[in-house]
């Protein structure tokens, strides 16, 4: 219940806050628009978007001082992370589960510093799955708390910003099946009510129904899983398609700027085809 009010918040937020394209016709094209700078910050199982309109922190590619490693024309515009290994962490050191995500929320918040200032105009972070639910009451109940504390304590500091957050999922959790599965069921409901036909169906409306569609977000470029697990673990499962993954031994608190640029320079030798043949 008292995540519920945060949700409310972040969606007032949301709306005073976002500004949008206008006149999208491709939700590609739209996001690369040099006057829009989104930086999302996805909470949730998913994270969410954070979207700055607002000259304040409008750190147009001209604007970004990057670290000399990394080439301004092959940043990803959205990043992707699957924040794990916070209790192992903190088991490591013989501390408790709620001071390893403590040390989590630091390093989300020195992420999205980062991002703001490496000109990262999205960043998707899941934090809570639908799967996670199976975990010992205690543990969600710190999670959500910590969500709670953590979400109050930013707000003001996002608006300031100009960052838009968006909550992605169903309530508080997150699935990516479960996105799949929403976004089919909306589209069967508009062919049966005769607003679309079946061969109108394509990936490119399938995209406009999923909770993260694509005029808000671009899909992620980047992926990055801490704590050495190779698994999706049923994130972003549609978005991540051409996705290029980056699994980092580290745990998530100890996930830094070092971590952050080596995922990058990694990102960046990488040859994307698309499914193309390569050159
Ligand atoms: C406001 C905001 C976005 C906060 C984020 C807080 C945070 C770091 C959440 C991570 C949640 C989570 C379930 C991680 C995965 O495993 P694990 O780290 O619980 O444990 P493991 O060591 O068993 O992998």
């Amino acid at each position: 219940m008292a995540f519920s009010l945060q949700l409310q918040q972040i969606f007032l937020l949301h709306t005073r806050f976002c500004s949008q394209p206008k006149s999208i016709t491709n939700p590609l094209i739209s996001l690369k628009l040099p006057s829009i700078h989104p930086l999302a910050f996805a909470q949730n199982a998913a994270v969410s978007n954070i979207d700055t309109g607002v000259a304040a922190i409008d750190t147009s590619a001209e604007e970004v001082l990057l670290p000399p490693q990394l080439k301004r024309e092959l940043m990803p515009k959205h990043v992707a992370v699957i924040m794990d290994g916070n209790r192992r962490w903190a088991k490591m050191r013989g501390l408790p589960v709620a001071l390893g995500y403590e040390a989590g929320i630091r390093a989300v918040r020195n992420l999205i510093e980062l991002c703001g200032n490496w000109g990262i105009r999205v960043l998707t972070l899941f934090a809570f799955s639908s799967d996670n639910w199976l975990r010992p009451k205690v543990e969600v109940d710190i999670l959500m708390s910590l969500f709670e504390r953590a979400l109050n304590d930013e707000l003001e500091n996002f608006a300031r910003a100009g960052i838009r957050i968006s909550i992605i999922g169903d309530s508080i959790n997150y699935s990516g099946q479960h996105d799949v599965v929403q976004a089919c069921q909306t589209i069967a409901q508009k062919v049966k009510d005769g607003i679309i036909e079946t061969k109108d169906i394509n990936s490119f409306l399938i995209e406009q129904e999923l909770q993260t569609n694509c005029i808000d977000f671009p899909c992620p470029d980047l992926l990055i899983r801490t704590s050495g697990e190779l698994r999706l673990s049923n994130f972003l499962l549609w978005q991540l398609a051409y996705a290029e993954l980056f699994f980092s031994h580290s745990h998530w608190p100890d996930f830094g700027e070092a971590e952050f640029l080596e995922a990058l320079c990694s990102f960046q030798q990488r040859q994307r085809r698309y499914g193309r043949q390569s050159s």
